[in-house]
């Protein structure tokens, strides 16, 4: 098939390099001319862990290209992804200007039967006004549907190539079948294909990310339970993730959810319950906790160091909001740098891919270091944001001659209480007891 696909983002490039790598013809397009350059001249924008591999692949092949022009872009093809950024606008509802935007330049250039997929998350109701934007200027027939992505940054292409399920919003045969094929490749292994309304399946999408969201701040309140009672929420995930009805994932308390979905997910879906007179408590409270979790670490800084933290220096392990991406967006890490430089405090910190998206952004507030190692060099402790696995074994005796105290706040847990407590460190973590050492 010819695929176009609009916005060549996380989920627009990895969309059209699936799908090339299936046989299909892709081209890719975003507005963004360095970023098409790049692409074209063989730079991969983002990192996301095994897209190089499919991405040299078919480019070499000639399946999968890119260009700034939406006219070339969707000549002769049967499918328009639209993979584009529906970012909160200010009243924290999704903003749909990009998409509205692009279904509004497609009306007077379509020139054959086409089905356009809204692959963005948008809110319910978004295929109908993307439909009517269409239609404004449309001279053939054309479908809209919905088909939300529930691929995670950092395996996005095992998400993408071996989905859970695929949801597909519409009512139209004909539609249904173009997608039928077109995603048949990847469903082999008997995963379904769900096939539901538009405004279904839009829902579907919000209601996913809010339901994980809200697990992980329902295990970040037992979390804190349990550092009060004095249990260990590591146990407790344990023993209640063993449950078929409750399993084991998404049950891993930390410095709270961050990236560039839950929080505007959840938040734009209570911005529909809104609209619509509903009082949605559960996602009120959700969002209340996530953002009081972001920060949890700083009362047990203060508890070690006392409430001034003026002159203190702090290394920082991890800057994205989560391992294997270098995407910063709505990290916890970010929360935590403001609140310390707030305080008087210096950081220097270090991540294994989100270095040069943290320096875009902060500059010189802080200092950035080359090695993880030499972030603690004269620091007067160390704070892990995120859980790269390059954190969970590192060089003990190393860091006890560069660490001025042996201290550690963790915020994903990601050592054992015992090793801390035989190595001599003071270990603040999130739902277990502190470990204080007697040095
Ligand atoms: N990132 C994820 O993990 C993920 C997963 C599932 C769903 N989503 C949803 O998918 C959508 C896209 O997310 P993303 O993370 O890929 O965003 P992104 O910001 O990484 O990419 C969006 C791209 O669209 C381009 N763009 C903007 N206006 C354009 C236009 N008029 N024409 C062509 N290109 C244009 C931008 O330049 C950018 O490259 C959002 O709705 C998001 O909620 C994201
Ligand atoms: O047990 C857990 C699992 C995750 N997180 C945090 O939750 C956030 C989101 O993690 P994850 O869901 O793995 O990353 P995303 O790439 O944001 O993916 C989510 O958002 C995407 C965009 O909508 C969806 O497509 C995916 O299905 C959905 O998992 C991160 O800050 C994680 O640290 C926890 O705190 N505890």
């Amino acid at each position: 098939m010819k695929i176009a696909v609009v916005g060549t983002g996380y989920v627009g490039l990895v969309t059209g390099t699936c799908f090339a790598e299936t046989g299909n013809q892709v081209i890719c397009v975003d507005i963004d001319e360095r970023k098409v350059e790049k692409l074209n001249n063989g730079i991969i924008p983002i990192y996301e862990p095994g897209l190089d591999v499919l991405f040299y692949r078919n480019v070499e092949e000639g399946r999968l290209k890119f260009t700034t022009s939406l006219i070339d872009g969707i000549k002769g093809a049967e499918v328009i992804f639209l993979a584009l950024p529906t970012p909160p606008g200010e009243d924290g509802s999704a903003d749909l200007k990009y998409i509205l935007k692009v279904a509004s330049d497609l009306g007077p250039i379509l020139s054959q039967y086409v089905v356009v997929v809204d692959k963005s998350t948008v809110p319910v109701g978004t295929a109908e006004k993307v439909r009517a934007h269409i239609a404004e200027h449309a001279q053939v027939e054309f479908d809209v549907v919905s088909n939300p992505e529930f691929l995670r940054e950092g395996v996005a292409v095992e998400d993408f190539m071996k989905p859970d399920r695929v949801v597909i919003g519409t009512r139209s045969d004909k539609a249904k079948s173009v997608m039928n094929k077109l995603y048949a490749p990847l469903v082999r292994q008997g995963n379904p294909v769900i096939f539901m309304d538009e405004r279904s399946a839009e829902m579907t999408k919000y209601a996913a990310n809010a339901f994980l969201a809200t697990k992980i701040t329902f295990m970040n309140e037992i979390a804190n339970l349990c550092e009060k009672v004095g249990a260990n929420v590591d146990d407790i995930r344990r023993g209640i993730g063993t449950d078929s009805r409750i399993g084991k994932r998404f049950l891993f308390a930390g410095i709270g959810y961050g990236g560039s979905c839950f929080p505007k997910d959840v938040q734009a879906l209570a911005k529909t319950a809104q609209e619509y007179h509903y009082d949605f408590k559960v996602l009120e409270s959700v969002m209340t906790v996530n953002n009081l979790q972001k920060t949890k670490l700083l009362p047990q800084i203060k508890d070690y160091f006392g409430d001034d933290l003026k002159g203190k220096t702090f290394a920082i392990w991890g800057l994205a909001f989560k391992p294997y991406t270098d995407d910063i967006r709505e990290a916890p890490a970010l929360d935590n740098i403001k609140a310390l430089l707030a305080e008087g405090a210096k950081v220097t910190a270090y991540d294994p891919e989100a270095m040069d998206n943290v320096r875009n952004i902060l500059g010189t507030q802080i200092n950035y270091a080359h090695t993880q190692y030499a972030a603690l060099d004269d620091a007067d402790a160390l704070i892990i944001m995120t859980e790269w696995p390059l954190f969970r074994t590192p060089d003990f005796e190393k860091m006890n001659l560069l660490l001025k105290n042996k201290v550690i706040f963790d915020g994903r847990n990601v050592y054992e209480l015992e090793t801390m407590a035989e190595m001599g460190y003071t270990y603040y973590s999130i739902g277990r007891q502190a470990v204080k050492s007697q040095q």
